[in-house]
Parts: structure tokens; C-alpha cells; sequence
């Protein structure tokens, strides 16, 4: 079958983007995984399913995958963004604003006027029916075992699982050697995406992110989500933060508790084309 794709990239963080909604998709977990080969498909960290709406308050639904191993996940935030330029850009809809249903419920992303895409992430959760390894106390960091050392970690839930541990300076933190360990760690059934964050003032981070499923990428917006809210529930970090990545800058605001992170940042389409599967 031959099928068309946009590839796009937010912050270097890059996707394969589906129209589900022209026309009836159903990948096998082969055909998603040859996507996002980089050496025998198009190459990409996650492939975006765009489809019409089951949850009658959206506008779209969307679905992400990782295109290392295939495996459906809940939630990203580069691709948030993604799949807005996408919807945008093919005059799927005409709407700035854009309730999304995505595996774990309803997110919603805004096209600004200068290019730039602010997404409302929902509120971070912390609780253990989200990440079963938090311990009903719910402690902002938590001791564990990665290697032969003991590293704190701040376990938070974007949609979508985080372990994030504050480093010196990420450009010699482990991310290579510790990011699979914690990935696999056995306190986290599911799997983890391993946060390395360097506190550069109140107002700024630094990050790299180990992302479950897809390994180090130049960027995770859920990641950097994740992140901000741990440096702010340790008292490291102010309410707005600037979090520079490898890829490039995002603005991340949480107002606490039960509020939801807002993500403002690019998205980019680099090319369009066609592959047979
Ligand atoms: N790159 C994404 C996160 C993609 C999913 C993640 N790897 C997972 O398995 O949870 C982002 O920008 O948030």
C-alpha cells in the first residue's frame, strides 16, 4: 500500500504525521515501525495518527506511537503542537483553538498569531493510580536505586509517565548510560521517560530527556512539563519557566496544584511524501 505522510519536527523532536480523517488508517505494529526506521522507512521519534473525534466535545483525535518500537503511548507534547500546524495547514479545520481527545483525555492546543503553538497540557498528576510507584504520601522525590547509586526522582504523570532528577550540568550528566536503566526500572510497570534537569535560575532550565520507547531525543514537551512542575513542587523553580533544550526554547507556566501546564512553543513541517508499506 502506498500512503502518504508530512514529516514534522518541534524543537527537533521529529514525526511522521497520518490524515486519518481523509481517509481510514489501520497500521499494524510493523508497518509503524518501519516508519519510523531511520534507516528503512522515513525515520522519526513518533508517528501521529490524526483521526476524527469519538469524545463529543472534540475536534480531533489523535493518536501517538514511538516509532522505535511501535507502542502506542498517551501523550506528547511536541507533537501537541505538530498536530496543529498539521490540521491547520491541509484546511482540516479553520479553528485556532482545537479541543483534541488523545489517549488520556481532552488537551487543547491554540495556534497563535506569530507562528508559535500554547497548548494546555491538563493538570500533572502525582498520584499512585497514574504512577504506581508514587507512595500514597505523595513525596515531591523519592530515592531509588539506578546503577550502583541512589538518585532522587520526582515522579510525575503529563498523560503520559516522567522520572525527572536534577543534574549539575547536562552536558556531562548520564542520560546514555542511566536513561535505559530508569526507563526499564521495575518500580515503573509501565516504563518511565527519564528527565536530567540543570536548575540555571528560578526562571531557567537546561534538559535532556530519555525518552521511553524512542531513546534520547532533542527534545520532549511532556518532558519539559514534567520537569517544571517537579522544580516548582521542590521550590526550585517560579511559576514561568524558559527550558532550553537541545533542540531549542520552550515556555512552560504551571500555577500549581490542580492547574493545568500551558507549553508555548514551534512547530515546523519539513516535507511531505509518500512510501510504500
Ligand atoms: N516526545 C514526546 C513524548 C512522546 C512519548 C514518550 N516517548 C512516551 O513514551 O511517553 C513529547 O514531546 O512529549
Amino acid at each position: 500500500m502506498k500512503l502518504r505522510f508530512t514529516k514534522m519536527q518541534g524543537l527537533g523532536n521529529d514525526f511522521v504525521v497520518l490524515d486519518g480523517v481523509s481517509q481510514a488508517l489501520a497500521l499494524s505494529p510493523i508497518q509503524l515501525r518501519q516508519l519510523g526506521d531511520r534507516h528503512f522507512g522515513v525515520g522519526c521519534d513518533q508517528i501521529l495518527l490524526v483521526e476524527n473525534p469519538h469524545h463529543p466535545d472534540a475536534d480531533f483525535r489523535y493518536r501517538i506511537f514511538n516509532g522505535a518500537d511501535g507502542g502506542e503511548v498517551e501523550q506528547c507534547g511536541n507533537g501537541a503542537r505538530c498536530f496543529v500546524r498539521f490540521v491547520h495547514d491541509r484546511g482540516l479545520t479553520g479553528k485556532r483553538t482545537i479541543r483534541v481527545e488523545t489517549a488520556r483525555g481532552l488537551i487543547t492546543p491554540r495556534l497563535e498569531d506569530n507562528g508559535l503553538v500554547t497548548v494546555d497540557m491538563g493538570a500533572p498528576r502525582f498520584s499512585p493510580a497514574e504512577i504506581p510507584f508514587i507512595a500514597e504520601h505523595e513525596a515531591v522525590s523519592h530515592s531509588i536505586k539506578v546503577a550502583a547509586r541512589m538518585v532522587e526522582i520526582s515522579a510525575v504523570s503529563m498523560g503520559n509517565p516522567h522520572a525527572v532528577q536534577v543534574v549539575e550540568n547536562v552536558d556531562n550528566a548520564p542520560v546514555a548510560l542511566e536513561g535505559p536503566i530508569i526507563e526499564h526500572h521495575p518500580l515503573f510497570p509501565e516504563r518511565v521517560n527519564a528527565g536530567f534537569m540543570q536548575i540555571a535560575s528560578r526562571s531557567e532550565i537546561r534538559l535532556r530527556v530519555y525518552e521511553r520507547g524512542a531513546g534520547e531525543t532533542l527534545a520532549c514537551g511532556t518532558g519539559a512539563c514534567a520537569a517544571v512542575v517537579s522544580g516548582i513542587r521542590r521550590g526550585l523553580l517560579d511559576p514561568t519557566v524558559q527550558v532550553h533544550t537541545r533542540g531549542g526554547e520552550l515556555s512552560i507556566s504551571w500555577a500549581g496544584e490542580g492547574q493545568p501546564v500551558l507549553m508555548t512553543g514551534p512547530a515546523v513541517t519539513v516535507f511531505e511524501g509518500e512510501i510504500e508499506l
